[in-house]
């Protein structure tokens, strides 16, 4: 198998509704691929049901026996009244070698916290902990949803950057969810557009250009308010296909 993890007429169920429908994805080995997507359409439920979190309920999906992952979930907040240092954070839950830590640490570019408390670090430091964490494993595959959230648009870029120089040097395949594709563009050789099924996907330059993308995204840092405009009224030439039924109007999100 040539892919790190493959779906095939992929559907997912959240409660009893089906919120992911006739998905078919691959992501291969050293890519950096972007998911993006209106608020509830599926994307962490699409990166849950990729790493085995939740049972497809039609198609299949399958993952490279023995498929290194490290996962970076959504929203992970710690009781601020927790005294624990990074490195004993990155300890749990068993126990790494100091260097080991240290070089995960380095490569996260979060160097030289290894001894300072979680509750001191800023938004920014704390998600480069949680990729050094994500890299102890020396993953093949790292997933990560939403990582930036909360910082603000340079924190965002210089995150993104980073993952692209730990991809260059590490050789594994980022698989992401973000709301901000006008920062997270130049970091990804493939974007994904997911809203219940997968609406269009292509090379972020190619998708850039296409009309299609800027009806959708708009361009610069308006992009991430079109995508929530989203209204599925203009035509998609591009191999994209659309639900009607699917309006988008939160405006606030953007
Ligand atoms: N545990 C759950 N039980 C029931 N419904 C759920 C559960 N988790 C998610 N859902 C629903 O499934 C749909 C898809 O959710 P999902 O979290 O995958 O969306 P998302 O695209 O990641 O959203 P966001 O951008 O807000 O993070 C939403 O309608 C959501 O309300």
């Amino acid at each position: 198998m040539t892919n790190l993890i493959e779906a095939r007429g992929l559907g997912v169920e959240q409660g009893s509704r089906l919120v992911l429908r006739d998905v078919d994805f691959a992501i291969r080995a050293g890519e950096i691929v972007t998911v993006v997507g209106p608020n509830g359409s599926g994307k962490s439920t699409l990166l849950k049901a990729l790493i085995g979190a939740l049972p497809p309920s039609a198609g299949r999906v399958r993952r490279k026996p023995g498929l290194r992952l490290g996962y970076v979930p959504q929203g992970l907040r710690l009781d601020a009244s927790m005294p624990m240092s990074v490195g004993r954070f990155l300890d749990l839950p068993r126990r790494v070698p100091g260097e080991a830590r240290r070089a995960a640490l380095e490569e996260a570019g979060a160097g030289g916290l290894d001894d300072r408390p979680l509750t001191g670090l800023s938004g920014g430091q704390f998600q480069r902990v949680l990729l050094a964490r994500a890299l102890l494993d020396r993953p093949e595959l790292l997933i990560l949803d939403e990582p930036t959230t909360g910082l603000d648009q340079p924190g965002q870029a210089a995150f993104y950057q980073r993952l692209e120089e730990v991809r260059n040097a590490m050789g594994c395949a980022v698989l992401m969810v973000s709301h901000e594709l006008h920062v997270v563009m130049s970091a990804s050789d493939r974007v994904i557009c997911v809203n219940g099924h997968i609406c269009c996907e292509g090379h972020p330059e190619v998708v850039a250009q296409a009309e299609e993308y800027r009806a959708l995204f708009g361009t610069g840092t308006g992009g991430a308010l079109a995508l929530y405009r989203h209204e599925h009224s203009h035509r998609h030439d591009a191999g994209c296909d659309h639900d009607h039924d699917h309006a988008h109007h939160d405006e606030g999100q953007a």
